[in-house]
């Protein structure tokens, strides 16, 4: 920060002497012309008077600002470094911008809660790529198809960077976890892991657990008794439940749950707590001095538990002793995440180390977050639109019938229901920024340079809620998307993100939303708690969640209560 504010200050007492030497020179200039004319006898008065206009504006002009300089020479600082920057800028080519980025914060005083918002209004001032300051990093952001295609294909490997963040740092093994670790051989290595887990095979492999989750929610749903049900926190804990049942084969949530689960709610809610508290002000370099070294210190102590319960997993597998529910025991022909890693570290110890398990089940458990924030969304609009809930109701009834409980491999024949859960994706992305992304070298979008080192923001959230490429897209409207199977539409739409980095649990994801969405509405009739409509506001994220929880009613089906019997 010092080293800046003195770039700045060398740099404004350069640019007020140039710009005093000018307004002379000028004036030099002038005054000699205006002798040479006047010995030629000035025939034109009208000429003479301008000379001696402009000459008097320059006097004026010079004196403004000694007067500036000495009255507040901060304004002139500001004005010349902005007016300097600007030119600068325009030279190099580089992308529009905020004319006034501050010394220090850069753009950051534009910015608010949620994010994507503030970046939406910027969009539309300075256009589908802009090029904004968080402090002193460079961040580019865009908010059109072409331009997000245009990064993530031409520049794809130019952008398959993440940036040193300060999560990335505590929470993601100082930058070796699959999510935040750089482009490279250690990021193909998790990643070709990851996928053979999350492929097809694998993800069948585990259909089973899924399954015994929403079965075990419909369970408890029939016996709330038409009680009002905080969705929020039961999704939330639904995929929680399954995501730990995958990778250790414990569920933390429910009924009779012991000491270790309470230590792991524990961590959930600090990793809630923390995340909340890094965001913006990581970029002031002042901040990060002061405010920032207390979160540092969370992050850390955050980390160190984290870092415990997991090796506590681990250990516990290795020593062949885990304690797993009854139900999991039971029904269990299948290996763990753990056990098949730790078998896997058996024959090639060196790229399996316990630190990269680790990390790949905290990959696992970040991705059911953002699916529990995605049901949550798609519940919300269709309680907002009984009709579209009635609808996939009525397809499910078609297809899956009353005699059998909806499964994943029910889904492809599923397209209402996979319409809604798009056009949910649409309007609502979790991840309405991607994940950022960092450029290794300089490349052009747009036609602008962008320079190495600078943070890309894609901004979905504008993409898939602009008028130039959605008709009447204020409307809730699934069936915008029916007929459309398999079609990759541009990149007008990508909730996974898309090229290297493009989010690997898609499946996984899609899989699970769809198998507890069918499930609940095929099982339950649904209301809203009162009248009024859910309130769709965003909160702030990631992952964007609803500002407000969502709560409903629901009662079992006629039709279907013979399958929450058996189920
Ligand atoms: C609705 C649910 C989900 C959504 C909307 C979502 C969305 C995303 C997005 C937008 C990205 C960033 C893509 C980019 O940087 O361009 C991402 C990355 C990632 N996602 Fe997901 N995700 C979801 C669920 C999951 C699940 C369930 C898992 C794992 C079990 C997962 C694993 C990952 C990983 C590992 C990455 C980082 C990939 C990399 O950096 O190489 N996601 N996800």
């Amino acid at each position: 920060m010092v080293i800046q504010f003195l770039r700045l200050l060398v740099f404004c007492a350069i640019a007020k002497q140039l710009l005093l030497k000018i307004v002379e020179v000028i004036q030099f200039l002038f005054l000699l012309a205006f002798l040479e004319i006047s010995k030629r006898h000035l025939q034109d008065a009208r000429e003479a008077f301008q000379f001696l206009l402009f000459l008097a504006f320059c006097a004026i002009a010079k004196h403004l600002l000694r007067l500036i300089w000495t009255v507040n020479p901060f304004l002139l600082f500001f004005t010349v470094y902005a007016i300097g920057m600007r030119l600068f800028h325009k030279i190099r080519n580089l992308p529009p911008s905020p004319s006034l980025a501050l010394p220090v914060i850069g753009h950051l005083y534009l910015l608010r809660n949620p994010l994507h918002r503030s970046l939406s209004w910027i969009s539309r001032q300075y256009g589908p790529v802009a090029l904004l300051r968080f402090g002193p990093r460079r961040v580019l952001v865009v908010s059109s198809p072409d331009a997000a295609e245009e990064c993530l294909t031409k520049n794809d490997v130019v952008f398959a960077n993440r940036p040193c963040l300060l999560a990335g740092k505590h929470l993601g093994y100082n930058y070796t976890s699959l999510a935040w670790s750089p482009y490279g051989d250690h990021w193909q290595n998790l990643r070709s892991i990851a996928s053979k887990i999350l492929s097809a095979d694998g993800l069948l492999t585990l259909s089973s657990i899924r399954a015994d989750e929403v079965k075990s929610l419909l369970h408890r749903l029939a016996r709330s008794g038409g009680q009002s049900v905080n969705m929020t926190s039961t999704f939330f804990e639904l995929t929680l439940n399954a995501g730990m049942q995958m990778i250790a084969g414990k569920r933390y949530y429910g009924e009779n749950v012991g000491e270790e689960a309470i230590k792991f709610m524990e961590i959930v809610t600090e990793s809630f707590r923390v995340s909340g508290t890094t965001k913006m002000g990581e970029f002031v370099p002042f901040l990060r001095w002061m405010g920032l070294k207390g979160v540092k210190e969370k992050l850390l102590a955050l980390q160190k538990k984290r870092d415990e319960f997991m090796q506590s997993l681990i250990d516990e597998s290795q020593s062949g002793g885990a304690k797993e529910s009854p139900e999991a025991a039971e029904g269990r022909k299948k290996k763990t995440l753990i056990q098949v890693l730790l078998s896997l570290q058996e024959i090639e110890p060196e790229c399996y180390k316990d630190e990269t398990i680790k990390s790949l089940m905290q990959v696992m458990l970040t991705g059911t977050d953002t699916s529990a924030a995605t049901m949550e969304w798609v519940l919300s609009a269709m309680l907002n639109h009984p009709e579209i809930l009635k609808k996939a109701q009525a397809e499910i009834d078609e297809v899956v019938g009353h005699d059998r409980l909806v499964s994943e491999s029910d889904l492809p024949k599923l397209p209402y229901l996979r319409s809604v859960i798009k056009e949910t994706m649409r309007m609502y992305p979790v991840g309405p920024l991607l994940v950022p992304h960092e450029s290794v070298e300089e490349c052009r979008v747009g036609g602008y340079r962008v320079l190495r080192g600078t943070i890309l923001l894609i901004n979905l959230f504008y993409i898939q809620n602009d008028p130039k490429y959605w008709d009447d897209l204020a409307n809730f409207k699934p069936e915008r998307f029916e007929g459309m199977e398999g079609v990759r539409d541009g990149y007008k739409m990508m909730p996974f993100g898309s090229g290297r980095r493009h989010c690997l649990g898609e499946n996984l994801a899609i899989g699970m939303i769809g198998l507890t969405l069918g499930s609940l509405i095929q099982c339950f009739e649904w209301n809203r708690i009162s009248n009024d409509l859910i309130d769709m506001t965003e909160g702030s994220g990631p992952p964007m969640r609803k500002a407000q929880p969502l709560w409903a009613t629901c009662s079992p089906r006629s039709a279907t209560s013979d399958l929450l019997s058996g189920a």
